[in-house]
């Protein structure tokens, strides 16, 4: 999205330029500095940047995640035969999976399969093997869905891979591992084993292990420089985030050439999480003959949420009428996003000397260091989350009634961002529930953006005096 790419872009400057953590917050050791990685002007950003973000917001949320994100949305499939029955399950049993397996499933807490495994599992498991190519948004169930796949394939008698799959970064693979081994805790003759960097083997050593996870580039030097695998005998090949992986030339090329080993009887599984041109293509040269499942996202809409802006004139004015409204209304959990990182660690240090809870997203935080902030968000350890965009990206705190816009998002033109806007405090219908949204504006530069926002959704933002307590009261009804 152009407001994150230009945000980032900001927030790497003022990185640079100075240190925020005055705060007893959860911080920790700096990135590389804008300099060092060349600096850039705000806005530019390198593919590895682009890759990073997306990786980055693919294990955030993965590792915040502990549930299925249900939909109402109906599952979409397109099969290769169109004349073969379109088999789907409504339990595991109907799988006949593996005993061992089927313990292990349940062991997970799974009680029946998600939307896309109904379509999926049926399909993957199926003889002779079909391919699939994959498309639903994060946390509704693939993962584990090829992960059984993988596991029911796998002969355990044979002591060489059997099973390949591809993750965009070592650490999207180490989690695909840990669903692998948790999955097959009764299935301890199932071997499997990293292919990512760090991970070296000696020369000649014959891999034993049925199943390979690895990063395309270590992949494909196992099976073509160094002959850890043998390509022939892979009988299941999957390629998992791909909308990650092909955010980097590299990798794609990658993807195909170790595709290219692999045998013709060889079943290959796509996955990805959005399904934008680009993906398509990458997903149509890499999987033969598919069968295709798309699961649609679940629209937001503004129905359901008031909103409000009010006038001031500066970040001390902003900041003041949020503590009137602090004042005012008893606000359960709030999120509040700001444009750039230091005017987000600014806002949470007054906050916290004000005496609120307050957690801080920040550009600077590792992955896990994010995670931990969200989830202890979420559990209401605190009751303030202040971040930038970029940060905030893709994180759905769904018991959050109030969200603050302390600067209006905006793309790297200056123009509205409407999407983001949407993103930021819009509902899926299924939650319905009521949100109140509040925008700080402090010039006649935002009271234009709100007004574009106003007319782009077609939707009154209503004025709020924050200086009139009983005004503010009303707005908590
Ligand atoms: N059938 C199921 N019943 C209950 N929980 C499930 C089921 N399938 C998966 N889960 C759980 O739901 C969460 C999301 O599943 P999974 O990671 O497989 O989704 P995903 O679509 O691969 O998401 P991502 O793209 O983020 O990896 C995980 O915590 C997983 O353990």
């Amino acid at each position: 999205m152009a407001t994150d790419s230009w945000a980032q872009a900001v927030d790497q400057q003022e990185a640079a330029a100075e240190s925020i953590s005055t705060l007893q917050l959860n911080e920790k050791e700096e990135k590389p500095k804008a300099e060092e990685n060349g600096a850039k002007a705000e806005g530019e950003k390198t593919e590895d940047e682009d890759k990073e973000d997306k990786a980055a917001q693919s294990l955030l949320n993965k590792l915040i995640r502990s549930n299925l994100v249900n939909t109402t949305n109906q599952v979409e499939v397109l099969q290769r035969d169109p004349n073969s029955p379109l088999y789907s399950v409504k339990s595991f049993e109907e799988l006949r999976l593996k005993p061992q397996l089927l313990k292990g499933v349940y062991a997970m807490g799974f009680n029946r399969p998600s939307k896309i495994q109904e379509n999926a599992l049926p399909m993957m498991l199926a003889e002779p093997p079909q391919n699939l190519i994959a498309q639903s948004q994060s946390g509704t169930g693939k993962t584990a869905a090829f992960v059984l796949a993988m596991l029911s394939h796998v002969d355990p008698s044979n002591r060489w891979p059997q099973c390949l799959c591809v993750s965009p970064t070592y650490e999207l693979a180490l989690q695909t591992g840990k669903v692998i081994e948790q999955m097959g805790q009764y299935y301890p003759e199932v071997q499997l084993v990293y292919a990512i960097r760090g991970n070296k083997l000696e020369r000649g050593v014959k891999l034993q292990e049925q199943i390979v996870i690895g990063t395309p580039g270590t992949v494909l030097d196992w099976c073509q420089k160094l002959k850890f695998i043998d390509p022939k005998k892979i009988k299941v090949f999957v390629l998992d985030e791909a909308d990650v992986m092909i955010a980097t030339q590299g990798h794609q090329d990658q993807s195909i050439r170790i595709q290219r080993m692999l045998p013709k009887s060889c079943q290959m599984l796509l996955f990805s999480a959005t399904f934008e041109e680009s993906v398509w293509n990458f997903a149509k040269r890499i999987i033969p003959d598919p069968n295709i499942i798309k699961l649609k996202r679940e629209e937001e809409t503004l129905d359901t949420i008031k909103q409000y802006y009010v006038m001031c004139n500066s970040k001390e004015e902003k900041f003041q009428a949020l503590c009137n409204i602090y004042g005012a209304i008893t606000i359960a959990q709030a999120m509040i996003f700001c444009h750039t990182r230091k005017t987000a660690g600014w806002l949470a240090g007054e906050l916290s000397r004000e005496g609120h809870q307050v957690a801080l997203l920040s550009g600077e935080m590792q992955v896990e260091q994010r995670a931990a902030v969200i989830e202890r968000f979420r559990n209401g350890k605190e009751k303030v989350l202040v971040t930038t965009n970029v940060c905030a990206r893709g994180i759905d705190v769904e018991q959050v009634s109030v969200v603050i816009n302390f600067d209006l998002p905006v793309d790297k033109d200056g123009n509205p961002d409407n999407e983001t806007y949407l993103h930021r405090i819009g509902r899926t219908g299924r939650f319905g529930k009521r949100g109140l949204a509040i925008n700080m504006v402090d010039s006649r530069f935002s009271m234009n953006i709100l007004n574009r926002i106003q007319e782009h959704f077609n939707k009154k933002i209503e004025k709020l005096d924050t200086d009139d307590l009983d005004e503010i009261e009303k707005i908590a009804n």
